[in-house]
């Protein structure tokens, strides 16, 4: 259902239907996607013009029925009745079908089910190519007559002994697939959880590129990346808002963030900028309109063959790159410094809705990933200080730099969680006095950093809490996510192991969704990562209490107040690093629920920390 509401949200864009084509990439190759997308198909001629007639926004059903319809704007209730209607009912074959797991009776042996033979595993399957919609059909209407946008499903082959070269392969056989069939001048990019949130956007894109003056420069226009499930209390710190408001509209160009992303094919396609470069948008007249769908379907299958990238530039110079796993970010770089220009749009209306992980583990598996696809950028030939030098402005660079260099900062933060605090513990002063002047520049440092971050935060809308919790799970990311990304990207390097494309789960179940719901922490599993976090937790904490004690006893003992201005400032980033890590003390200790963390783990990481505890360090 995720999936087809982002389709029929991107079927309904405010945007004449026969200009455009949506094209499905199913790298699981299922025949359950098949057949929702068969649904799909069903219920869109009457969604778009419904849509089109009332003015609809979101144009995700799902999201639509769900904002309450019946109090907004224009509508008309039978009609809303009725789609709803037909919606849930659609809604219900789906997951009845699904809950089968099978295709059975009629619908196997329909036109297109055939394909889906008991041999072929995802994984080892031969390409599937369906045109669901054909746009060049007059019979392929709504409703009330008007055509459709056509409407296509693409499983690429498969074979283990090919690299498939995840996300960015899936895309580049769209990119094929699509010239064979459509050819539009332009493409949207969607992940399968990001539905439309608003029908203008393909206009306004457009806008951009038709400029008269500049839109031949242009590459392409990104929207930011919005989620919809993120709670006010914001447990995981997301920072996507400072992110999209604050740092995109200052990087100067657009950074690629592989998803809500309107791209100009030929520079998507490898083209470099040249001043005399203007678009002659005539390629739909290329196309045999006589051709059967049949013979069009087969030709697209064979350039979704294991074979057909063997030495072509496809995922070096051609479409999305490979070998990185954030294809995005590499893949904007290397089209800015063939010359292009991109723009960052952030409209009032957020364009495009996503899912945001709400477990621990998957949200620190997905900065992993990114920090390592981004810190390997930074290490290889397209960094952006030499690949970029002379193409892109250094401030463009720098920004860069600002997200290349995630996994190293792992390093200091380590280090900042684990010395001062063991020293504090052996009574063994790190900072200035606090009554020294030497102070200041540590004082500056803290003070500017953070109350400049807590403007940020609440200039954007945040909330204090929220704004701590970002704070928290800086520290957290940087200890766990970036310091595996670290020791991943350096392993590469030495020229061990390879990296892959971990997906971010989409579907939690419902208990631990009412958890992320009410605010807590989601662990539940063992992992290195929160093996990490846990052992750093009760290490701060015996170092606080340790340490505290020691201060005190001194005092105690009439040494003076010279211990406490000198052990202040250790005491302090104790204190906090502790008061971050309560969920951690929560997981461990006080929850008895399927979230917490595993006893087993809460032993090796004491076990772990008595171990740091004992290192001499004079
Ligand atoms: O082998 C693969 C792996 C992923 N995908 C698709 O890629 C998209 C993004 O995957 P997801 O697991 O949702 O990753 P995220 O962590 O949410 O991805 C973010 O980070 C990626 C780069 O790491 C970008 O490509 C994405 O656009 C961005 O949303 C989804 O539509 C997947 O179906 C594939 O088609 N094939
Ligand atoms: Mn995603």
């Amino acid at each position: 259902m995720l999936v087809i509401n982002t389709v029929l949200s991107v079927m309904a864009y405010d945007y004449p239907p026969e200009k455009l084509s949506v094209y499905v990439s199913d790298d699981g190759r299922s025949n359950l996607t098949f057949y929702a997308l068969v649904e799909a198909a069903s219920f869109s001629k009457h969604w778009i013009p419904y849509c089109k007639k009332f003015k609809v926004e979101p144009r995700s059903p799902a999201a639509y029925l769900s904002s309450g319809p019946e109090s907004v704007g224009t509508f008309d209730s039978a009609a809303l009745l009725a789609i709803k209607k037909l919606y849930k009912e659609m809604e219900n074959r789906v997951e009845g079908t699904t809950k089968l797991g099978t295709i059975s009776g009629d619908l196997a042996t329909q036109e297109g089910f055939s394909q889906w033979d008991s041999q072929a595993t995802s994984g080892n399957n031969q390409a599937i190519v369906k045109i669901l919609i054909d746009g060049r059909d007059s019979n392929a209407v709504d409703i009330e007559g008007t055509v459709l946008p056509t409407l296509v499903y693409v499983a690429r082959e498969k074979r283990p002994q090919y690299p498939n070269n995840f996300k960015a392969g899936a895309m580049n056989a769209l990119i094929r697939v699509s010239s064979e069939i459509s050819n539009a001048p332009f493409i949207l990019n969607v992940d399968c959880d990001m539905y439309s949130n608003s029908s203008d956007s393909v206009r306004d894109a457009l806008c951009f590129f038709m400029d008269e003056e500049s839109g031949h420069e242009i590459s392409y226009v990104q929207y930011p990346q919005n989620f919809r499930n993120l709670l006010r209390s914001n447990i995981y710190g997301d920072y996507i808002k400072i992110i999209n408001e604050v740092e995109f509209p200052g990087f100067g160009e657009a950074m690629f963030v592989g998803t809500g992303c309107f791209h100009r094919r030929e520079s998507l396609c490898g083209r470099k900028y040249s001043k005399s470069y203007k678009e002659h948008y005539q390629y739909r007249s290329e196309r045999n309109p006589q051709e059967s769908a049949v013979v069009l379907e087969e030709r697209a299958k064979s350039l979704v063959s294991c074979t057909y990238e063997n030495n072509t530039g496809w995922g070096k110079d051609m479409g999305m790159m490979y070998g990185c796993p954030v294809e995005d970010a590499i893949t904007g770089l290397s089209i800015q410094c063939k010359g292009w220009k991109s723009i960052y749009f952030n409209p009032p209306m957020e364009a495009f809705l996503g899912i945001s992980p709400t477990a621990l583990g998957q949200f620190l598996v997905q900065h992993k990933r990114w920090s390592e696809g981004l810190f390997k950028i930074f290490l290889s030939k397209y960094c952006p200080f030499l690949y970029g030098h002379g193409k892109i402005k250094l401030k463009v660079q720098m920004a860069y730099a600002l997200y290349l260099l995630w996994a190293p900062l792992s390093l200091p933060m380590l280090y900042y969680v684990v010395v001062p605090s063991l020293c504090l513990l052996k009574g063994i002063p790190l900072f200035p006095k606090i009554s020294s002047s030497w102070i200041l520049p540590f004082a500056y440092v803290v003070a500017a950093t953070q109350s400049y971050s807590l403007g940020e935060c609440l200039w954007c809308g945040e909330t204090l809490g929220s704004w701590w919790n970002m704070q928290r799970m800086r520290v957290m990311r940087r200890t766990t996510s970036y310091l595996f990304g670290l020791v991943d990207t350096v392993l590469q390097q030495l020229g061990f192991g390879s990296s892959g494309f971990v997906i971010t789960a989409k579907v939690t179940d419902d208990e631990s969704l009412q958890r992320y719901a009410a605010g807590s922490m989601e662990f539940g599993s063992s992992s290195p990562m929160f093996t990490i976090l846990a052992t750093v937790a009760l290490l701060n904490l015996v170092c606080f209490v340790g340490g505290v004690a020691g201060v005190v006893a001194v005092v105690g003992g009439g040494a003076g107040g010279g211990m406490v201005s000198q052990m202040a400032l250790q005491v302090l980033l104790c204190g906090l690093l502790v008061f971050g890590s309560i969920p951690s003390y929560q997981g461990l200790f006080f929850r008895k629920d399927k979230g917490a963390l595993p006893t087993a783990l809460a032993v090796q990481a004491a076990f772990l920390a008595a171990l740091a505890c004992l290192v001499p360090l004079r």
